[in-house]
């Protein structure tokens, strides 16, 4: 396991906590009219498309954005929409899904763009949350797992676009 100081959250607790997501967002959109579930790429799709197969509507429209900052395992402060929505979200009930939400920088901008637009609701799902590391008050509405200040990989989040493959989520040990 190179550089991976310990597992955090084995693939069993993934899919478990997946499950109960997709159950819970099942109940929530059963009588929305036009949702929008958004996958922030690059780090959500493997998440995204997990709990969606727990998800039991067909009236929903998937669409992704992408917003890049981290280099290593800082944020760059320089938050950039790298691939934009391909349909217009006002009056629709927006689902945001997130990997980790961490300084809450990238989300908040996210919700600022997006705001802009006027959804009839924005929520937000994200399947790890680091609330140690906030410098913006931002909450998500449905919330994974709350982890503890380390920087993770795996299931999708990478160091230096290594790691996204794992199918666990690890604490990266750097060196
Ligand atoms: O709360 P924050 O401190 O803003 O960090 C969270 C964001 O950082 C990661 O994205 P990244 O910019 O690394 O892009 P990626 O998803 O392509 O890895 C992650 O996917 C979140 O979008
Ligand atoms: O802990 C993290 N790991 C990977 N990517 C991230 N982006 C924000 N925080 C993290």
């Amino acid at each position: 396991m190179q550089n991976v100081e310990r597992v955090l959250i084995s693939e069993a607790e993934i899919e478990k906590r997946n499950k109960e997501l997709g159950e819970l967002l099942t109940k929530e959109y059963a009588d929305k009219e036009n949702p929008i579930f958004v996958g922030v790429l690059k780090g959500a799709q493997p998440f995204m498309s997990d709990v969606l197969k727990h998800v039991e509507l067909v009236h929903i429209e998937l669409d992704y954005m992408r917003i890049s900052s981290y280099k290593g395992t800082e944020s760059t402060n320089e938050l950039r929409v790298l691939l934009d929505l391909t349909v217009p979200i006002e009056g629709r009930d927006v689902l945001i899904i997130e990997d980790i939400v961490d300084t809450g920088q990238t989300l908040k901008k996210l919700m600022d763009i997006l705001e802009l637009r006027n959804p009839k609701s924005l929520k937000v799902l994200t399947l790890l949350d680091k609330p140690e590391r906030r410098t913006v008050e931002i909450e998500a509405d449905y919330v994974g797992f709350t982890i503890p200040n380390e920087f993770v990989i795996g299931y999708g989040m990478d160091f230096d676009e290594h790691y996204r493959t794992l199918n666990y989520i690890g604490i990266y040990k750097s060196e």
